[in-house]
C-alpha cells in the first residue's frame, strides 16, 4: 500500500494489517482548529477554506452531510477525487462522472497538497482534507474534527439555522460518537481488512452486537441522541448507507443486512430523506471505490450488482419523539 515517507511517495511502505492480522488505522496528522476568535490563526471566513473529498469515503461523506445540513455550500467549496485509488493514491480526473479538478491548486494528485503542507510528511494521504487557501496549508484531515468545526465555528456563515452539536446534548453526542466508532464505523474495516480469522470474528461480533444495540435504542427515539438530529446521526448514517451495497458483501459483514433491521432501516431512510442529505450520496462512486481499489479483498475489481435499495420508501418514524431541524424543512419547501 501507499503513503508518504519524508515527503516522498512510496508504494511499498504501508501495511493495512498488523502482525496478528488485525486492521490498524493510523492517526490523522493535521489537527489545527478553526475558531471564531479574533486571535485565532484560522478564523471562519466565507471562501477561505476548501474541502477535498471522495464521494466514496464514509469519513469524507460526514463532512459533506454536515456542510449540506448547515447550508455552508457557498462558504466552503469542494473538490472531488476519482473514486478509484490506485498506485498514485487519490487523484483528480475531472473527465470522469462526478469528479472534479483540484479547484484550488490544479494538482493531479492529492498527495501534492500534503507535501505542500509539510515537505517532510510521513503519513497516509487520506480524505477528507480541509485546506486553507490563505495560508496554503492543510488545517485538518480528521473527519470528526472537521465536522465539529463546521458545526461550532462557522456561526453566521451557515445559511440554515441548524445546531448539530446542541448544548444539553453534547456529552451524549460525544459518548455516542465514541461508542459507535470502533464497533461500527471502523468495525466494517476491521472485518474487511482482517487477514486472519480471529480478528475478523472479533470485529463481526463487535459490529453486529453494536448494530443490535442501536436498533433497540432507535425503537423509542427518532435519533441516536434522542429527539434531535446531531453529529452522531451523521457519523452513523455514512456507514449505514454503504452497508448493504458494500460492507455486507465486500467486507464480509454478512450476518444481517441493514434492511432486515426493524429500526435501523427506517432510521436510515429517515436520515436519507432529510432535506439535503440524499444529494450527498453517490452510490456509483461508493461501489466503484470499494470493489476496485482493494485488490487484496476483491482481486478482479468486479463491482457487485445489487441490491437496489428503496431509500425513498416511507420511513414511518414521524410519530417518534423528535423531528428534523425545522430550518431544513422550511428551506426545502421554499425550493
Ligand atoms: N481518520 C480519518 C480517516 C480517513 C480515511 O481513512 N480515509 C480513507 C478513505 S475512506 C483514505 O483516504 N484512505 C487512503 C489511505 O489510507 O491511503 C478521518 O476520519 O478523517
Amino acid at each position: 500500500m501507499n503513503m508518504l515517507v519524508d515527503g516522498e511517495w512510496r508504494t511499498d511502505a504501508y501495511e493495512t494489517a498488523g502482525e496478528d492480522g488485525s486492521f490498524d488505522r493510523q492517526e490523522a496528522p493535521f489537527r489545527d482548529w478553526i475558531r471564531d476568535d479574533p486571535d485565532a490563526e484560522y478564523q471562519p471566513e466565507a471562501g477561505r477554506y476548501h474541502l477535498y473529498v471522495s464521494y466514496a469515503c464514509p469519513w469524507a461523506h460526514r463532512t459533506l452531510v454536515t456542510r449540506a445540513l448547515l447550508g455552508l455550500e457557498d462558504a466552503i467549496s469542494v473538490s472531488v477525487v476519482d473514486p478509484y485509488r490506485g498506485d498514485d493514491g487519490w487523484q483528480f480526473t475531472p473527465e470522469k462522472d462526478g469528479c472534479t479538478r483540484d479547484h484550488v491548486r490544479d494538482a493531479d494528485f492529492l498527495r501534492e497538497l500534503y507535501v505542500e503542507a509539510d515537505p517532510n510528511a510521513t503519513c497516509r494521504v487520506t480524505v477528507p482534507v480541509l485546506w486553507d487557501t490563505e495560508r496554503e496549508t492543510i488545517v485538518n484531515n480528521e473527519s470528526k474534527e472537521i465536522m465539529r468545526m463546521f458545526a461550532t465555528s462557522f456561526g453566521d456563515l451557515a445559511t440554515h439555522d441548524v445546531d448539530l452539536y446542541p448544548e444539553g446534548y453534547r456529552e451524549e453526542i460525544d459518548r455516542i460518537l465514541e461508542a459507535i466508532y470502533e464497533p461500527i464505523n471502523n468495525g466494517v474495516y476491521r472485518a474487511g481488512f482482517a487477514t486472519e480469522q480471529a480478528p475478523y470474528d472479533a470485529a463481526i461480533d463487535d459490529l453486529f452486537g453494536a448494530l443490535e444495540h442501536w436498533d433497540d435504542v432507535l425503537a423509542d427515539q427518532r435519533y441516536l441522541a434522542g429527539d434531535r438530529l446531531t453529529e452522531a446521526d451523521i457519523a452513523m448514517f455514512t456507514t449505514l448507507v454503504r452497508f448493504d451495497n458494500v460492507y455486507h458483501t465486500h467486507f464480509m459483514c454478512n450476518v444481517q443486512y441493514i434492511r432486515e433491521y426493524d429500526n435501523l432501516w427506517p432510521y436510515l431512510r429517515d436520515l436519507y430523506q432529510t432535506p439535503g442529505v440524499a444529494e450527498t450520496v453517490t452510490m456509483a462512486h461508493i461501489k466503484e471505490h470499494y470493489y476496485t481499489t482493494h485488490p487484496e479483498v476483491t482481486p478482479h475489481g468486479i463491482i457487485a450488482r445489487g441490491p437496489d435499495l428503496a431509500f425513498d420508501a416511507p420511513h414511518d418514524r414521524d410519530d417518534l419523539p423528535g423531528e428534523p431541524p425545522s430550518a431544513l424543512v422550511t428551506a426545502s419547501a421554499d425550493d
